[in-house]
């Protein structure tokens, strides 16, 4: 079966005032892929990620989500967001695990449609696959960072979506709970052909889950299979970044680099 583009960047390029942060980016990523997008601090990825969001628009060049512009696509609930700040719920916050993954079900609804039994089911349900249905009834900032992610994945979840956007979604999260997230986050790619597309500056754990990587420095200097990353040397690498290797990521604490 071929697979379809999800996402489509065509000589994008994009600045803030006078500052071009992104420079003719050009990829694909297609259905079932589980993307990882790697690159120093300030090297376009959250712009990016806004731009396929359809949250700023391009200078010049073209997005399509799902084969349409993204000025014209209206299919939002195929697409699931999760950002790195979805983890910050103070322990006050006055909403359960069950209310906060039942509002990714209202973009779903029209505004007469009461939620009914099928609806708890999804949810319940939804929280089981993310390993967290027995929090159901728990405050969402009772919870550790993990685990408010694991949550926040719920959300997106709940309406099926084909994609889900996640930007840095580790970031807060314990560094033995990261692992166990991105396990998450590959059995959904691998048991729901859910394509996934990811910011991460963790780039050991991230060739270790993901298919597929994508490295960018306002410009996408690699994108390819994980198998062709992990083949490259070194010096390939550092001469395409054109500094060293160590500056390809973040230093956020808790990083393997
Ligand atoms: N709203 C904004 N207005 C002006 N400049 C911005 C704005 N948002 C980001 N920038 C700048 O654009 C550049 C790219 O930022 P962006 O957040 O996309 O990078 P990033 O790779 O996601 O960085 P990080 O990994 O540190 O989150 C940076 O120089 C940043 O300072």
């Amino acid at each position: 079966m071929a697979q379809e583009p999800l996402i489509e960047l065509e000589d994008v390029s994009f600045k803030y005032d006078r500052n071009w942060v992104v420079e003719n980016v050009n990829m694909t990523i297609n259905e079932g892929q589980f993307v990882g997008l790697v690159g120093p601090n300030g090297s376009g990825k959250s712009t990016l990620i806004k731009l396929m969001l359809g949250l700023e628009k391009p200078v010049r060049g073209h997005i399509r989500l799902f084969g349409k512009e993204v000025k014209k696509f209206n299919r939002w609930q195929e697409v699931g967001f999760v950002s790195q700040k979805a983890n910050s719920f103070n322990s006050g916050f006055p909403a359960t695990v069950y209310e906060v993954v039942r509002s990714g079900l209202v973009s779903r609804m029209n505004m007469f449609q009461l939620f009914n039994h099928s609806h708890k089911d999804k949810v319940l349900a939804t929280l089981r696959e993310v390993e967290m249905e027995e929090y159901a009834q728990h405050s969402i900032g009772e919870l550790s960072g993990g685990q408010q992610q694991r949550v926040f994945i719920a959300r997106a979840l709940v309406s099926d979506p084909s994609l889900i956007i996640l930007d840095e979604p580790t970031v807060g999260v314990d560094s033995e709970h990261v692992t166990a997230f991105y396990d998450l986050l590959a059995k959904l790619n691998g048991e729901r052909n859910l394509t996934l597309l990811m910011v991460s500056h963790d780039i050991g754990t991230i060739t270790s889950h993901a298919t597929h990587v994508a490295c960018m420095n306002k410009t996408v200097h690699f994108h390819g299979s994980t198998e062709d990353y992990e083949n490259m040397d070194d010096e390939t690498l550092s001469l395409m970044y054109g500094h060293s290797l160590q500056q390809l990521t973040h230093n956020h604490e808790g990083s393997s680099l």
